[in-house]
């Protein structure tokens, strides 16, 4: 995402602006920010809404000021903000000490939706939209060699979150172990019936995985899906790659094992396979993990070595960490330092902090927006690094 030309931001005497230093005062703070011939205030009260910070404009060619209408739930004052010029006409705003899901906003200024909404109304508008960490909705492609972890992982996060997530059930045409019941872990199939139906366009995918046809019925997301839940799949990676060429928009992770010796240890652990299926899946272990991590199919790769690391680090990239703890730095929602520099590289918002011996960066990843006002922004991933 690049920077849109002729933009600058500004900070007045409280303040706090784009790549330079800046001093927050704990008091009613506004923030100013600059695009164009522009100045846009931020923050105090809200003229007509006490519970939201206002929103000022001040155009410098007829050196009026004047109020906008604001659409969209905006947050609520706070004792310091941080402002970053994004290209789309809008404007990062970030709260100082808040909690989780309400430190991160953006004023659209110039967005399409505000261009509409001022054709509209003929009148000034503005719009907010909260930032959501994550992408809480998209369904989740769960890939890796077996014995990996991915359905332990699954399991943790479907008990800790019965409500959110639903299993996709996959057919396959192997014989159940003794714990796994019909239609709960698998549709344990016929070989024919399902290639009839795979043939009859049933299926989202399917793959031969280990000498067993496996796939995914398009009836199994979308009775997760009705449900109102966020569909989960644990395929394979020939099939995660049709589900990237379908039309489904998913986010891919990869769960990789710490070595080989790990992986073929908890399959022996498991105890479900024989030693000849085991050496099978070893040895397709090989070409997985080779293909996961370079095909560019996923986006996403964990490690699976420490269980409950690897748990906390899922649900970080799927935004669902309560009190996420990156190498070693606790962070409630964004604890914005007080005194701190904000710059841009790439896709990336650097807040890094200033004058104190150990300097906390946060990185916002903003590469995967999606939404927007007068309702959310999706897809933000954030990261600490303490040095
Ligand atoms: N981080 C871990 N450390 C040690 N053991 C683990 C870890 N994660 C999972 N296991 C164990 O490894 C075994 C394999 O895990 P699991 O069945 O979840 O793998 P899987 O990737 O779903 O395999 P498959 O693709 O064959 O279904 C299980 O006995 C599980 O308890
Ligand atoms: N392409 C698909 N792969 C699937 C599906 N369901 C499971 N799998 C993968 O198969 C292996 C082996 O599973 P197991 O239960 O026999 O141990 C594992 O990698 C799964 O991810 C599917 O519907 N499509």
């Amino acid at each position: 995402m690049g920077e849109a030309p002729a933009i600058s931001v500004d900070h007045l005497e409280n303040g706090h602006s784009n790549g330079v230093y800046v001093k927050s005062e704990p008091k009613n703070i506004e923030i100013s920010v600059e695009i164009g011939d522009r100045t846009f205030m931020i923050g105090g009260n809200h003229e007509r809404n006490n519970f939201s910070i206002g929103v000022q404009i001040h155009d410098k060619n007829s050196n009026n000021w004047f109020s906008p209408i604001v659409l969209g739930t905006g947050p609520k004052p706070s004792q310091g903000y941080s402002a970053f010029v994004l290209e789309q006409g809008r404007i990062l705003v970030i709260k100082k000490g808040s909690p989780r899901n309400e430190s991160i906003w953006f004023l659209e200024v110039d967005s399409p939706y505000v261009r509409e909404q001022k054709k509209l109304l003929r009148k000034e508008v503005v719009a907010w939209s909260k930032g959501v960490r994550g992408n809480a909705e998209k369904p989740i492609v769960i890939s890796g060699p077996s014995g990996v972890g991915k359905g332990t992982l699954i399991s943790m996060l479907m008990k800790e979150f019965p409500s959110m997530f639903g299993f996709s059930v996959s057919h396959t045409t192997r014989s159940p172990r003794s714990m796994e019941r019909d239609g709960v872990h698998y549709h344990f199939a016929d070989k024919k019936v399902m290639e009839k139906e795979i043939k009859d366009g049933k299926f989202l995918e399917f793959a031969s995985v280990h000498g067993n046809l496996y796939g995914t019925s398009i009836e199994s997301v979308e009775a997760v899906t009705d449900s109102g839940k966020r569909c989960i799949l644990d395929i394979d990676v020939q099939g995660a790659r049709s589900v990237r060429a379908s039309s489904l928009d998913a986010i891919f992770i990869f769960v990789c094992p710490p070595s080989m010796k790990e992986l073929e240890d908890r399959l022996r652990a498991r105890g479900t396979e024989t030693e000849e299926q085991i050496q099978k899946r070893l040895r397709n272990a090989e070409a997985e993990i080779k293909e996961g991590i370079s095909s560019g199919i996923f986006g996403l790769i964990l490690y699976n070595d420490n269980l409950e690391e690897c748990y906390k680090k899922l649900k970080k990239l799927l935004g669902l960490d309560e009190v996420t703890s990156v190498n070693g730095v606790e962070i409630e929602g964004i604890n914005l330092p007080t005194e701190h520099t904000v710059s841009k590289m790439e896709d990336k918002i650097i807040i890094q902090e200033t004058g104190k011996e150990t300097r906390n960066k946060i990185v916002l990843d903003i590469s995967s927006l999606n939404g927007g006002a007068p309702g959310r922004t999706r897809g933000i991933l954030v990261d600490a690094i303490k040095f």
